[in-house]
């Protein structure tokens, strides 16, 4: 492999030359690092070292010179100051088998850079990781946001949360991961954070199923405010802080995920709402839609936890294949007649005030790009 990098830049390894691991490589390095990507083809690895391409992934962007590529592991993460993982959730802990050798017992932090929970056992993408490589989860940080990835491929001014149970670490990432059109801010709720971009991706799997039926805004608008109210019951049930739901990471990347064409999540909704099976679905998809695997770990985590979840609740049916996507509704139509209070289960934030608060500071986060880490 042939590198034309500065040898005095810090280097750090993205694992996973998808769309979003590929872009999060561009924003380090126009940040100003070495970036070794790790692609599981060496077709690809190739095509990043020799055109500076990725063209399955993100067509007709540039790469920055420095940023190179690899197939082998070792290769990758030789010498890397900080590593970034962004493979598919479901396949996070085979890629962590192959990994620990060569991360063992070393201090360097481990990036999340996944929206989804394993399907078998429930956990967030942090939790994995602390579990199969048994590392302090002081070392441990997840990025999230509204991140579409081609966009800020091609350069759109674009905020994102990194969050760690140690500032130390949220904020020696987020310094590395900012560059002219990428600002992290840090927050230290992982939790809420995690969970944010996991059930973001439910509501906007929803969201496509409406537009597929060819409903309109009334529709949308319902079930992404009431979308907004199920993620902050659920993630405040498992621990989260309520105001980070209202932070990029939950409303800033719902409104993203549900407005855009570019999500996959709401791609593969749009196409249950035409009428696809959900295996036409799978067939379909070129690229991950973790809000696929994720509804029926995160419908059992609800249970569990006692949060009512009627709009994530519907996709799974429709998955299911047991619901005509015609019936979505921002409430079950199974629901018996006596009127539901707008608040939360939890009852703390009035439905209308806290949603107000919400845009506002999302609109405030938007316009307030700080030269420093920010808490977000
Ligand atoms: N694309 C986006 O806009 C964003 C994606 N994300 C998250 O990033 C994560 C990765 O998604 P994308 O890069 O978008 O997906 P993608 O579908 O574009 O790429 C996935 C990459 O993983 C590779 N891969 C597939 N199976 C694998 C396996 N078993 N082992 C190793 N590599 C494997 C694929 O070859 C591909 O290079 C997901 O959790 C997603 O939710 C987060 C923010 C933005
Ligand atoms: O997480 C994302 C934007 O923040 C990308 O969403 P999709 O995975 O639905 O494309």
């Amino acid at each position: 492999m042939t590198r034309k990098n500065d040898a005095s830049a810090p280097r750090v390894a993205v694992i996973g030359a998808g769309s979003w691991g590929t872009t999060f490589g561009k924003i380090l390095a126009d940040g100003g690092a070495d970036v070794v990507m790790w692609a599981r083809r060496p077709e690809l690895a190739q095509e990043i070292n020799e055109a500076k391409r990725n063209s399955k992934y993100l067509p007709g962007v540039n790469l920055p010179r420095s940023m190179s590529a690899t197939s082998d592991l070792a290769d990758a993460l030789n010498g890397a100051e900080q590593i970034f993982l962004s493979v598919p959730s479901q396949s996070l802990r085979d890629n962590l088998s192959a990994l620990r050798p060569f991360v063992g017992d070393s201090r360097v932090p481990l990036v999340s850079l996944m929206k989804g929970v394993e399907k078998r056992t429930g956990l967030r993408m942090s939790q994995v990781i602390e579990q199969a490589l048994e590392c302090d989860p002081a070392r441990i940080a997840v990025a999230s946001g509204p991140n579409l990835a081609l966009e800020i491929a091609r350069e759109q001014p674009t905020a994102a949360v990194i969050s760690s149970v140690s500032a130390e670490t949220a904020e020696a990432v987020a310094r590395r991961a900012r560059n002219s059109y990428f600002r992290s801010f840090v927050n230290m709720d992982v939790v809420g954070t995690e969970f944010g971009g996991v059930l973001k991706n439910l509501i906007a799997v929803a969201i496509g199923i409406v537009d597929g039926v060819g409903y309109g805004e009334n529709t949308k608008a319902s079930i992404i405010t009431r979308g907004l109210v199920e993620m902050t019951d659920f993630a405040v049930a498992q621990g989260a802080e309520r105001e980070t739901l209202q932070g990029l990471a939950g409303l800033g990347d719902l409104i993203a995920t549900c407005q855009s064409p570019l999500s996959r999540n709401n791609t593969a909704g749009r196409l249950l709402g035409q009428g696809y099976s959900f295996q036409d679905v799978v067939k379909q998809m070129q690229q991950t839609a973790e809000g696929l695997a994720s509804v029926a770990p995160i419908l059992q985590l609800a249970r569990a936890a006692g949060v009512q979840m009627p709009i994530v609740e519907q996709v799974k049916r429709v998955l299911d294949g047991t619901m005509d996507p015609r019936d979505i509704a921002p409430h079950l139509t199974t629901d018996d007649d006596t009127p539901q209070g707008e608040r939360t289960n939890n009852g703390q934030a009035g439905g209308g005030a806290a949603l107000w608060r919400s845009f506002q500071r999302a609109f405030d986060q938007f316009l307030n790009g700080g030269r420093s880490a920010q808490g977000d």
